[in-house]
Formats: structure tokens, sequence, C-alpha cells
């Protein structure tokens, strides 16, 4: 808000003036693709996201952007623009305007497969034990990937359990594969699985399973939160 204010006041729109939103502006700020490449990536998570981006080529792999505002640019059922006050800035949560210090990332999503899979490289802000990956970071980044599969095949869910196995840690600065996929839908129930791997596949970080609930449809998200 404070920075589309800034943007108007920018235009040289005064008090009285009609005000029109600004297509590149959001309601909550600069519409930026947090996902893309920039200087803190290393050789190993450009080389990955070559290889998927390669792999998108042939329609198998679609490349998932990230704008702190939305979450409607994953494709499916999702849409969560109905509840404005509660419109999700999910990846704010990831989302840092510095490079390279906390989660770098980047989604792609197996249509056909019910896979989401995010290539993870963690800063130094996500630090836990001396040198290594906060296990909540991990949890968040594992919510994250398994979050939008969900939501893929779902519209909009709500993580009702997550069960994770840190098998080994993540060193920060390394590069490592979350590789998520829907395992079975039950009504409003979405089960999925996880690995995290690293990149040349030998080293098993954690492994996760997850109950997503579709939010019902009768109920607004408020009333589905209890709140207001
Ligand atoms: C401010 C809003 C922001 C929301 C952000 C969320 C998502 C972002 C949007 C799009 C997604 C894009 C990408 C996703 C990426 C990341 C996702 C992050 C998601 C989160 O970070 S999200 C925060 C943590 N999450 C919670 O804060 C949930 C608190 N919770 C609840 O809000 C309710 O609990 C809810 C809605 C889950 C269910 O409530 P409900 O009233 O709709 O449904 P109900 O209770 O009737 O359950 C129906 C059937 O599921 C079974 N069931 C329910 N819970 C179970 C459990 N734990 N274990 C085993 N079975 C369970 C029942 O037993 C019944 O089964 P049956 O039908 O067989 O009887």
């Amino acid at each position: 808000m404070w920075r589309n204010c800034v943007r108007l006041a920018r235009r040289g729109l005064g008090r009285g003036a009609v005000l029109r939103p600004d297509p590149t502006v959001s309601r909550c700020g600069v519409s930026k693709d947090y996902a893309l490449p920039n200087s803190s990536w290393s050789q190993g998570m450009m080389d990955l996201y070559s290889r998927f981006l390669e792999m998108c080529k042939d329609g198998t792999w679609k490349r998932i952007p990230s704008y702190s505002n939305s979450v409607d640019h994953i494709p499916g059922k999702a849409f969560w623009g109905v509840h404005s006050k509660y419109q999700p800035q999910l990846w704010q949560t990831i989302n840092m305007d510095t490079e390279g210090v906390g989660f770098e990332y980047a989604m792609f999503l197996n249509p056909s497969e019910k896979r989401m899979v995010c290539l993870f490289q963690p800063g130094p802000y996500l630090e836990g034990p001396s040198g290594f990956a906060h296990g909540g970071s991990t949890a968040t980044i594992i919510d994250s990937t398994i979050g939008s599969c969900a939501t893929f095949v779902a519209g909009r869910v709500m993580t009702a359990n997550l069960s994770i196995n840190y098998r080994n840690p993540i060193p920060l600065g390394s590069v490592v594969l979350v590789d998520s996929k829907v395992d079975q839908v039950e009504g409003r129930k979405v089960f999925l699985s996880c690995h995290v791997r690293s990149i040349d596949g030998q080293t098993l970080h954690a492994e996760a399973t997850a109950l997503f609930i579709r939010l019902d449809s009768t109920k607004s998200l408020q009333q589905q939160m209890s709140c207001q």
C-alpha cells in the first residue's frame, strides 16, 4: 500500500485527483516474479533451472512464477481472490527483497503426473544449526511446494497435517530438489508426499507426507478460520 502511494505521488497525483490503479502495482505492492534467476544463484541452481526450462518446451513441465500478491498464477482450480481481506499473500513468507539471503527457489509443475518440484537454495537468514538450514525453513519450503501441488488439483486448500522426517541437514548455499506429488484424493482430502534430495540424488535430506483439505465452498474463509 505504502509503495502504491509513493508511486501515485511520483505520478504527480495530488489530493482529490481520481486515482486509477497502476496495472503494474497490486494492492499489496509491486508485482515481481521472485522465482527467476538472480546473481545469488549458484551454478548448480542455474544448471538445474535450465534443465527444467528445457523440459518445459514440450509442455510436460510448466514454470510457476511467484508473486507475493496472488496465488492465482497456479494453473488448475486455484482461485483465492474472493476473500479480499484474507487474499493470500502466501509468498510474503518466503519472498525476500534481498537476493540470496533467504529462500531462493523456482517451482515447476508436471500437470499429468500431479507433481510439483521446487529447486531450493537456502541462504544465511535460514540458518539453524551452524552452517545448515533451520528445520522450520525446510518445513516452509516443503509446505509451500506440496501446498502448490494440492492447490493445482483441488483449489483452495489448507494444510491439515504435515509430517516430516529430517534425514540429513541441508548446507546453506547448497541446492536441493523438493519433489512432491499427489498420492490420493478422497473427497475434500488431498494426500501428498515429498522427498528433498541433493541435486546429484545421492543425499536424502528429508521426506514428508501431508494432508491438505479443500476448503468448504459453502463457508467463507473467515468463518472457516474462525476469525471475524
Ligand atoms: C490467511 C489465509 C492464508 C491462507 C494461505 C493458505 C494457502 C495459500 C493459498 C493457496 C495455496 C497456494 C500454495 C499453497 C502453498 C502453501 C500452503 C501453505 C498452507 C498453510 O500453511 S495453511 C496454514 C496451516 N494450516 C491451518 O492453519 C489449518 C487449520 N485447520 C483448519 O482450518 C481446518 O481444520 C481445516 C480447514 C483444515 C479443515 O476444516 P473444515 O471445517 O473445512 O473440515 P473438517 O474439520 O470437517 O474436516 C474435513 C475432513 O478432514 C478430516 N481432517 C481434518 N483435519 C484433519 C487432520 N489434521 N488429520 C486428519 N484428518 C483431518 C476430518 O476428519 C474430515 O474427515 P471426514 O470428512 O472423513 O470426517
